[in-house]
């Protein structure tokens, strides 16, 4: 079964008025629930909490928040203020609020019109991310095929990057889903997550669900993994890519990177250029988002396994520097990150460049 049951995020339009129906991330896969957001302090809440998560999908859930205080009415200059700061590091948070934004303002700012465009490129953006993730999975698959001419594929993936994050099937996992679709990926390594296990909870079940391969790992395990030569490709997403190339990912990326280097592995990033962050100069200028010591020190909320009033040091992402990223695949072609140019050029393209899934990597 190709397909979440239920999307991971829908607008719908009840007669109480207007809403944003989440699929509750915090509770899978023991179920699959929504939430209903009929407001911005909602909606802000069920980020913060990881109700919605993963770069692509907060953008689009950022762009229908402000359609969402938009045509009810609310302070949307206030509202879009409130959710580009609901989470530090993922840039395309603040993208999707900035674009419908500035779409409800150039529509005059007030009343229905301006409210209709605000959800007219909430629309768009979610629409785009789709077509972006189909076109990153087919890059990405040649990429793959490039490097790996042997085929049969193992694959080392990190957190949580499929349908769940996405309008289609998202970053990272919609390349392992184009190797497994293809009949090339003879195994998906899940990196568990800690201390949140998106890649135990979220990832395994997409992968469930899609009838790969598959099998869940400590975090900790994947150095004996690599020794093993049992992982031919580490692919994962980004949150924020700094415009020297730097990649900010979920924590415990890093330590992978420098295996994948050691052990002569490539390490591959997937990711949407509204991703990439020109402003943002190197790796060390990134914002990383901690956490409360609670997601370390508990088990599961409420359920303590560290003595009572242990410190936690607790950030959600790390920074991976460029040299030891092989490839950046973005839904305009495949960049490698070294070459600062390359980030630029990218970014630069004009949409019609956009129709191309190549995969050679673009010259700056
Ligand atoms: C989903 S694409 C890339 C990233 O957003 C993803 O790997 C990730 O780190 C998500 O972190 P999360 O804290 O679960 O929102």
């Amino acid at each position: 079964m190709a397909d979440l049951r239920l999307p991971a995020l829908r607008w719908a339009e009840p007669p109480e008025g207007p809403v944003l129906v989440l699929l509750d991330q915090t509770r899978l896969p023991a179920e699959e629930a929504e939430l209903v957001c009929t407001d911005v302090p909602g909606l802000v809440a069920a980020i913060q909490s990881l109700a919605v998560r993963g770069a692509p999908l907060l953008g689009i859930a950022g762009a229908y928040g402000v359609a969402l205080a938009a045509v009810r009415g609310y302070d949307v200059t206030e509202a879009a203020r409130q959710l580009a700061e609901a989470r530090p590091t993922a840039v395309n948070l603040a993208y999707g609020v900035g674009r419908a934004r500035d779409a409800y303002r150039s529509a005059g700012g007030d009343g229905a019109a301006a409210a209709r465009a605000a959800l007219a490129e909430a629309r768009a953006l979610h629409r785009e991310d789709a077509q972006g993730s189909e076109r990153m999975a087919g890059a990405g698959l040649g990429l793959l095929s490039e490097l790996l001419p042997g085929g049969g594929y193992r694959l080392l993936t990190h957190c949580n990057t499929g349908a769940l994050i996405s309008g289609a099937h998202g970053t990272a996992f919609a390349v392992v889903r184009a190797a497994h679709l293809a009949g090339e990926l003879r195994r998906l390594w899940v990196d568990e997550t800690r201390p949140l296990l998106q890649g135990a909870r979220l990832t395994a079940y997409e992968a469930a669900r899609e009838g790969m391969p598959y099998a869940v790992l400590p975090d900790a395990a994947a150095g004996s993994l690599f020794a093993a030569g049992e992982v031919d490709a580490v692919l994962i997403g980004a949150d924020r890519i700094a415009a020297d190339g730097s990649v900010a990912n979920k924590i415990g990326s890093y330590p992978l990177a420098v295996l994948a280097k050691h052990h002569g592995v490539p390490f591959i990033v997937v990711a949407p250029v509204s991703t990439v962050d020109l402003a943002t100069r190197d790796g060390a200028a990134i914002q990383i988002e901690h956490r409360p010591g609670q997601e370390v020190t508990e088990v599961r909320p409420g359920v303590p396994v560290a003595p009572v009033g242990a410190q936690a040091y607790n950030p959600a992402f790390d920074v991976t520097p460029p040299e030891l990223v092989t490839a950046i695949v973005t839904e305009r072609g495949v960049v490698a990150p070294v070459d600062h140019g390359n980030l630029t050029n990218v970014c630069s393209e004009t949409r019609s460049s956009e129709s191309g899934t190549g995969s050679g990597m673009m010259k700056a």
